[in-house]
């Protein structure tokens, strides 16, 4: 197997006149993998994107992508495809006729009727672009970059304006690129498109990088979270809530919302059921690893 990473990235700075976009970024990402890029609103994520693609160049850092360092060439380095703010495409032709444009300027290795049947494609497929919605932007931007067969695949948020069905339909093809040997590193602003997606991520916040890694090691950081809790009797739940140590009433005024870390809200069921309440419903208010996201990417932008 190859073991070469896909992305090494080591110090990497991009400003634009006063605003530093990237802050000293350190990244690897293996090959094979799906990795996720997120972070809030000029956390840097298409800047990063942007110089994967050989669109921009750093200030400062070393990056070498799929083994071979990165010049200042601003031409896509070999085996490597994607798109960022938008797939760029020309309206009055059609979708079939975009990509072989695109065949005829970059060359190709797969067929431009396979990788229209790849994104789901195939019935518009000689319908003008003009009149296509922007999820049917996004596949067909997917369809060029596939059409080179790219070994690193780079996409800035892909499933924005995706229908839930869509979505499937593009998770699937990232994923079969992904175990045929390709690389494919997406940004996102949806955790729960990360979570479906990605083993990996790196959060970025005010240009550096707070987290990289699984997502596991994310969701499992030891940090309190808020919960929400249905019960039996509301009155005494908050009585035996307010003398259980380590557990925060955030509001009992209509549903009971506790912080508490994993250990502390065991013990407050426990003493719940012991106390003859039942707990009829216990959930996070926002998902493990959306609260990892907000904590991160706040105490970053805090400082
Ligand atoms: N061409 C440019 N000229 C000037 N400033 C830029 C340029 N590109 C990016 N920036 C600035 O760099 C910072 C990072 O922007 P970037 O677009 O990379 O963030 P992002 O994480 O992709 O944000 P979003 O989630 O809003 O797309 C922002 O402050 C942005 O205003």
């Amino acid at each position: 197997m190859d073991t070469t990473l896909a992305v090494r990235a080591r110090g990497i700075t991009k400003c634009f006149g006063d605003v530093v976009a990237l802050d000293g970024v350190d990244l690897d990402v293996a090959p094979g993998q799906i990795h996720g890029l997120v972070g809030p609103n000029g956390a840097g994520k298409t800047t990063l994107l942007g110089l994967l693609l050989s669109l921009a160049v750093p200030d400062e850092g070393s990056l070498e992508i799929l083994g071979a360092p990165v010049g200042r060439a601003l031409t896509a380095p070999d085996g490597v495809a994607g798109f960022v703010d938008g797939p760029g495409l020309y309206p009055s032709l059609t979708a079939r006729q975009n990509l072989a444009a695109l065949a005829r300027l970059r060359g190709r290795g797969a067929s431009i009727d396979d990788v229209l049947a790849q994104v789901g494609l195939t019935d518009v497929a000689d319908d003008r672009v003009r009149g296509f919605s922007l999820g049917m932007r996004q596949r067909l931007g997917l369809a060029a970059a596939l059409l080179t067969m790219p070994r690193l695949l780079v996409l800035d948020e892909p499933s924005n304006g995706l229908d839930p069905a869509g979505k499937r339909h593009v998770h699937g093809v990232l994923n079969r690129l992904a175990a045929d040997g390709a690389t494919v590193i997406v940004s996102s602003h949806r955790m729960d498109d990360v979570e479906a997606l990605c083993s990996e991520v790196t959060i970025l916040a005010a240009g550096r990088v707070v987290f990289t890694g699984p997502l596991g090691k994310l969701s499992a950081e030891n940090r309190a979270l808020d919960y929400r809790i249905r019960t039996s009797d509301p009155e005494a739940a908050r009585r035996l809530t307010a003398d259980t140590p380590g557990v925060d009433i955030v509001d009992s005024a209509e549903l009971l919302v506790v912080r508490a870390e994993i250990p502390a809200l065991d013990d407050l069921v426990s003493r719940l059921v012991r106390g003859g309440v039942a707990v009829r419903e216990l959930a996070p208010v926002v998902s493990p690893l959306e609260a990892a996201f907000l904590a991160l990417t706040e105490q970053e932008t805090d400082r």
